[in-house]
């Protein structure tokens, strides 16, 4: 009898980011990473959504056209390589904002932010071949009424000046968030729940990225 070994399908994560990595490793994940490093400044949007979703599949794109080309030229085995870029941005009072561009940017954001609610919406794009599938995943966020000198001691720090919305949930700006509504993957990079999702629409489970058993204990 012909067996025909299930050979699982390859995650490559089109991000730079630490805490999304983290947060598939955390999950059983071990995704290849591939920085896509496309220039997101000239990137223009009706809403939050619209934006994150469009620059989450910009970064997808970029890379799954570097994944083929490597198969191509036979760098890489043929197989399901499944590519995921994410895009995560907060929407504030009507304003959409991403990294703060310097201390003083993410000083005044948090005067206008404590006290009040925004919500971060991560735009997620998976892309198996030629086939995408894609959705944004929403929470909310309630930040608590920090003081001045609170919130300089925090910017201070660096953390909030490297992350979508000038705060982290998991960080040191954890003690910055009194509750969200929705997942806290979403409001870190990545919401796993979704992913699921999207591996379902493109015909896979997520029980198949799962690490083999031998390296599950890590
Ligand atoms: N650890 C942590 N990181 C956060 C949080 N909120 C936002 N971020 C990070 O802020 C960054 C948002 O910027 P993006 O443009 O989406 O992603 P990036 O880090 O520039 O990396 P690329 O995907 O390569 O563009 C991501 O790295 C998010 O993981 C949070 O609550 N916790």
């Amino acid at each position: 009898m012909r067996t025909r070994t299930q050979v699982p399908p390859r995650l490559v994560l089109a991000s730079a980011s630490p805490a999304r990595r983290k947060l598939l490793q955390a999950a059983g994940i071990e995704p290849e990473v591939l920085v896509s490093g496309i220039d997101e400044s000239d990137i223009r949007a009706a809403t939050a959504e619209d934006l994150c979703l469009e620059l989450a599949r910009r970064k997808a794109q970029a890379v799954a056209d570097r994944v083929l080309a490597a198969i191509v030229a036979g760098h890489l085995p043929p197989g399901d390589t499944l590519v995921l870029g994410c895009d995560s941005v907060l929407e504030f009072q009507g304003e959409v904002y991403g990294k703060p561009g310097d201390a003083s940017e993410a000083f005044k954001r948090w005067q206008r932010m404590r006290g009040q609610w925004g919500v971060l919406h991560t735009g997620h794009c998976l892309i198996k071949g030629d086939v995408r599938a894609d959705a944004v995943a929403s929470t909310v966020v309630h930040f608590a009424d920090v003081s001045d000198e609170e919130i300089a001691a925090y910017v201070a720090t660096g953390e909030p000046l490297n992350v979508a919305g000038a705060f982290t949930i998991d960080g040191i700006g954890g003690a910055f968030v009194e509750r969200i509504e929705g997942t806290a993957g979403t409001v870190i990079g990545l919401s796993l729940p979704l992913l699921r999702e999207l591996l379902a629409d493109l015909g896979h489970s997520i029980v198949e990225l799962w690490r083999q058993p031998q390296t599950l204990e890590g």
